[in-house]
């Protein structure tokens, strides 16, 4: 049960994946082969040992041979190759980031601090694919699985602050060079303290309207700004990365029978990697906040309470402090005026490590210990 194949290892997500699997030395423990799409033949990454060549990605006869695939490669690739893999009697475990499988019915959303019993229980019952949750649902349930997994939850809302690279690599590239841009602009402006900040203002909201503002990818300017959609319409009004929400978190909890309702607005905002969210939760009754403190920050290792005070919300639940970390903080913890039953948060992660790559390397860890 060794052999495992990775595919999209060289992209964003994959390569945050190989970055924490050489830093956890997972690749001691395993046989790995690399594939690509348009790289075959090519040598393979830097992991310590010896590797044949890049693969092909789209060839079933090659990834058949395999125990484990692991893919970061996007839906579209799962969606060409991962039914021909099946059809042609492949019985190996399939670890995927991206969504195309996520709410099958023969598949679990992996998040292993949160539902590792669901994810025991799959696997007792010959469960073969394994999915990397939404982001934006993975973060929010490190955070506040202490909460969820007590019961205690009625309903939630989440506003979120989403961050660029969400989008993607080039996304991220995009949102800096629309900060250069707009830097670009009146950098003689700023460098004059005698300057009227109104006719920079002016300046600034010409060059973000304005055709120079780069724009290809995500179509409008986000520097200096928000983008308040993230991915399709539903029907409903919701937009995708909303309806995943309440879909997601239910499934990730095993509580397909009696679903917890989430809703809330999704918005893109200008951080490079960690996603926010302010949530209000609706307890299904009055907790004290010194137990909610506990229940929340007992939960895993990684969840960390912040407490409710200027300073230290300033200095550690903020992108700039979370980035490039597992650490998941919680915050601005305290009750609303709604009453004792209405519970304000706020939580900060880095989407590429628990919001992607994370739990698909500790699902491979289960899989080679179960
Ligand atoms: N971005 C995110 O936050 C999240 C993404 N996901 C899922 O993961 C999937 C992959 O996302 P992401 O990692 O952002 O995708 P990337 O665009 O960074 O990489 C995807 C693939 O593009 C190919 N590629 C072409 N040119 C390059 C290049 N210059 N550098 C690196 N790779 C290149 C590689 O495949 P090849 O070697 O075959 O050419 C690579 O595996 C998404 O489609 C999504 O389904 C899931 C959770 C979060
Ligand atoms: N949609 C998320 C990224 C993500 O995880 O998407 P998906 O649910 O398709 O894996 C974002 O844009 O921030």
């Amino acid at each position: 049960m060794n052999k495992v194949g990775f595919i999209g290892w060289r992209g964003m997500v994959g390569s945050v994946l190989m970055d924490r699997m050489r830093a956890e030395n997972d690749f001691q423990d395993i046989e790995p082969v690399f594939f690509s799409t348009s790289q075959v033949g090519q040598p393979g990454p830097d992991v310590g040992k010896d590797i044949p060549p890049l693969g092909d990605a789209k060839s079933v006869d090659e990834l058949k041979a395999l125990d484990v695939i692991v893919t970061c490669q996007g839906g579209d690739y799962t969606n060409e190759v991962y039914p021909k893999l099946r059809e042609a009697g492949w019985k190996g475990y399939w670890i995927d980031a991206a969504s195309a499988l996520r709410m099958s019915d023969d598949s679990v959303i992996v998040l292993d601090p949160v539902n590792r019993k669901v994810i025991d229980q799959a696997l007792d019952k010959g469960t073969r694919d394994f999915v990397g949750g939404n982001c934006t649902v993975s973060l929010m349930l490190m955070a506040m699985g202490g909460l969820f997994n007590a019961d205690l939850v009625e309903w939630t809302s989440a506003q979120t602050y989403q961050a660029a690279s969400g989008s993607g690599a080039q996304h991220m590239r995009e949102l800096i060079a629309q900060m250069g841009a707009i830097h670009g602009d009146v950098t003689s402006e700023l460098a004059d303290p005698a300057s009227a900040i109104l006719d920079i203002d002016r300046k600034v909201a010409a060059t973000m309207r304005g055709d120079g503002m780069p724009h290809e990818h995500f179509g409008f300017p986000l520097a200096g700004s928000l983008l308040p959609w993230i991915d399709k319409e539903m029907e409903n009004g919701q937009s995708k990365e909303e309806w995943k929400a309440q879909a997601e978190t239910n499934k990730i909890l095993g509580r397909g029978d009696h679903p917890i309702p989430l809703d809330g607005t999704c918005v893109r905002i200008g951080a490079m990697r960690c996603h926010a969210q302010a949530l209000t939760v609706k307890l299904k009754k009055d907790v004290p906040l010194d137990e909610i403190y506990d229940l929340i920050g007992q939960a895993n290792d990684w969840v960390k309470v912040v407490p409710n005070e200027k300073e230290a919300t300033l200095r550690d639940l903020t992108p700039t402090a979370v980035t490039g970390t597992l650490t998941v903080p919680v915050g601005r913890l305290r009750k609303l005026n709604m009453g004792g039953e209405y519970l304000n948060a706020f939580t900060v992660g880095d989407q590429l490590l628990w919001g992607a790559a994370e739990p698909l390397r500790r699902m491979l860890r289960i899989l080679l210990e179960h």
